[in-house]
């Protein structure tokens, strides 16, 4: 029996990642939850669909939060605002910290054995605040806490592909490290699968390109959001793989299935093989490619040989990263020492 609950599911995400889910073999349960009363109709729609998903969805009245988290194995968190042109994810911290907090108090005490998705901008903070959050009540697990950073390796793919004039972007693995903002994104080219044919001006490009992919989108929808269909699409990849994708992930892995492998930004104490990333980066958080099993991350794969271009994009990223994790760790940090 697999539940699965969607916080922020009448979104821009939430809805085609909902969706998704529904259609996912894997899942028994869904439980929808958002503050706005169109997750009823959205809740309503889905549950015409004839597949095994048993649908529920919750409004925060009548204790909505503790229906839809209770007994959930799985919490994906969409919630929370998209940018707009010229902001950046940073920007989104003052609405969205507290709503990931509310979020993150909500699964410590009702589902604190759940795996946590954290989608919700800037992952780079947000992440922290759901660790610290967990912490304050007991029962952090950082092999159960991922910051959904898919997409960059999705627009990695998929670039890199175009450049090779490759019709199947799903034959390129680029590893992208680090965070999930503009510098802290740092695509590994020199071990990218198969190896790249472009030129160092070439990659420095799609490096740039890589770093900034999310704002393409933001540009493109003039204001009305941002990636919505293809973070649905990477969120849903975390989390299920079915016979029509190519990787297998989380899902599958807590089913039991070996050597399954996805990047995502995780607490790297407390999961193996994690604290000689630390080290090297001199962050406690930090996207890598994460072996997963049946408790989530089994192991933080070493970031390997880099380029000095690499080395170099990793200096650049540091600062920023670590700005962005003590925010996150503060916002909950000088709450509690207010009360
Ligand atoms: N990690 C990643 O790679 C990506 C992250 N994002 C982020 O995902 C977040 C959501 O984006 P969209 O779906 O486009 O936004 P949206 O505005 O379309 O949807 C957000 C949903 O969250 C709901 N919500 C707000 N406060 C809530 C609360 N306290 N509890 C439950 N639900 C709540 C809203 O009612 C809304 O339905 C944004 O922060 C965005 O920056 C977006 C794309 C990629
Ligand atoms: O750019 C944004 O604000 C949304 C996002 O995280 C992405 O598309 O990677």
């Amino acid at each position: 029996m697999v539940k699965v609950a969607v916080l922020g599911a009448a979104g821009g995400i939430g809805q085609p990642l909902s969706l998704l889910c529904k259609m996912s073999p894997l899942i028994d349960e869904l439980a929808l939850y958002d503050v706005v009363p169109a997750l009823t109709g959205v809740a309503v729609d889905l549950s015409h669909i004839a597949t095994k998903a048993q649908l529920n969805s919750h409004l925060p009245t009548d204790d909505g939060l503790k229906k839809a988290l209770t007994g959930s194995d799985f919490v994906i968190i969409p919630a929370g605002v998209p940018r707009k042109p010229g902001m950046t994810r940073d920007d989104l911290f003052k609405i969205n910290a507290g709503i990931v907090e509310t979020l993150a108090t909500g699964i410590a005490q009702f589902c604190p054995k759940a795996f946590i998705l954290v989608i919700s901008n800037p992952v780079n903070s947000t992440v922290p605040i759901v660790a610290e959050i967990m912490k304050k009540h007991g029962v952090f697990d950082p092999r159960r806490l991922f910051g959904v950073t898919t997409l960059d390796v999705i627009r990695a793919s998929t670039f890199t592909s175009q450049l090779h004039e490759c019709t199947n972007p799903t034959q390129y693995t680029v590893p992208v490290v680090g965070g999930h903002s503009g510098l802290t994104i740092i695509p590994l080219f020199s071990q990218a699968e198969p190896a790249v044919k472009l030129s160092h001006e070439a990659i420095k490009k799609l490096t740039i390109r890589i770093q900034f992919g999310g704002d393409e989108v933001v540009e493109a929808k003039g204001g009305s959001g941002s990636a919505t269909l293809s973070m649905a699409y990477a969120g849903f990849k975390y989390v299920y793989s079915g016979s029509f994708l190519r990787q297998a992930n989380l899902l599958h892995a807590v089913h039991g299935e070996k050597g399954i492998i996805e990047s995502s930004y995780v607490h790297l104490s407390g999961i193996p093989g994690g604290e000689n990333v630390s080290k090297l980066v001199g962050i406690d958080y930090f996207s890598v490619p994460i072996e997963l099993g049946p408790d989530g991350a089994h192991k933080a794969h070493p970031l390997g040989e880099l380029s000095d271009y690499e080395l170099n994009l990793l200096e650049k990223a540091r600062p920023e990263l670590k700005g962005n994790v003590a925010k996150g760790v503060e916002f909950i940090s000088q709450k509690s020492s207010k009360l």
